[in-house]
């Protein structure tokens, strides 16, 4: 029997209304509107897209849309400056560097200037600490969006058998320690991994997160598991993911599309850690 299909628009829809929800409660109650700073560099136009729906996704969500463009020729020391400066303004809550820079500049010096408290990616230093230590922070998106998504589907994550693909800092690191907090035994392959498909079919929850386009064929996964696609790889023929899903919905018992599974949690979960943000900065 072929797999049951984990419909990622639609939960990402539930979210983004409860966080317009609890955005509006905030909002009474504070007298201050959540804001989220996104900083676009340059005229690269996938990154003008992903900014351009990030910033929708605000304004529907009642969260303030505090945008800035800076030319592709940008200095790093106006960038830094441009980065202190939100993180001292009380209006920003949340500041995203979207990703990728031009090259002449430092993006990991860049991404470490932003306040802890207003790292809405999840992605400095500071916040893996909080998030390996297991203390209050701010997590990376779309991590956040895999458990999302799984306790969306009560997939029972305590004791069970959980096989990452890949060891990114985005992705593969920050899943190892939401996944052990959850209880799970948690695995992770990579490039240099004996025997993938061996280690991948122990799995009872299955997350490829490598951007090799199908890379995990039905032969990496145990009849039954949930297989839960990070991969975002542009081909000719479209957008596919990590995993082979034609082959996969076969063996799965659960599974993430490519486009509308994964992908549209992270600008979900985005909005959620603006308003967490703005939170943590009043010490709530
Ligand atoms: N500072 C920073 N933070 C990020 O979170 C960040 C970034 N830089 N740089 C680029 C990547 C990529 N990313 C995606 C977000 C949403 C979808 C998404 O919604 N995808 C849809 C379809 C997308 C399409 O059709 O192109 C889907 O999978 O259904 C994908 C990818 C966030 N990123």
């Amino acid at each position: 029997m072929a797999a049951t299909l984990i419909d990622g628009r639609a939960v990402a829809q539930r979210v983004r209304e409860q966080v317009a929800a609890d955005v509006a409660v905030f909002t009474a109650e504070t007298g201050d509107q959540p804001g989220l700073a996104t900083v676009l560099v340059g005229d690269d136009p996938a990154s003008a897209v992903y900014v351009a729906n990030k910033r929708r996704a605000c304004v529907a969500a009642g969260i303030a849309d505090l945008h800035a463009h800076l030319p592709a020729d940008v200095s790093q020391d106006e960038l830094v400056a441009h980065i202190q400066k939100l993180n001292a303004d009380p209006q920003v809550s949340g500041i995203l560097l979207q990703l990728p820079v031009p090259a002449h500049l430092d993006a990991n010096l860049l991404v470490e200037l932003i306040s802890p408290d207003k790292d809405v990616d999840g992605l400095t230093a500071v916040s893996a600490g909080r998030l390996a230590q297991g203390v209050p922070g701010l997590r990376p998106c779309t991590p956040s969006g895999v458990i999302e998504l799984l306790d969306h589907h009560d997939v029972e994550l305590q004791g069970a058998e959980a096989v990452i693909v890949g060891r990114s800092d985005l992705v593969g690191k920050p899943l190892i320690h939401l996944l052990l907090q959850r209880n799970a035994t948690v695995t992770v392959c990579h490039s240099r991994t004996r025997d993938l498909p061996a280690v991948a079919r122990r799995a009872d929850v299955l997350v490829a997160a490598v951007g090799v386009p199908r890379l995990i064929g039905a032969d990496a996964v145990k009849p039954g598991a949930t297989v839960i696609d990070v991969g975002i790889n542009r081909l000719e023929e479209g957008l596919v993911g990590d995993v082979d899903f034609d082959a996969v919905r076969e063996v799965a018992g659960l599974i993430t599309p490519v486009p509308g599974g994964v992908g549209p949690m992270t600008i979900a979960l985005l909005l959620r850690n603006t308003l967490t943000a703005a939170r943590l900065q009043r010490g709530l």
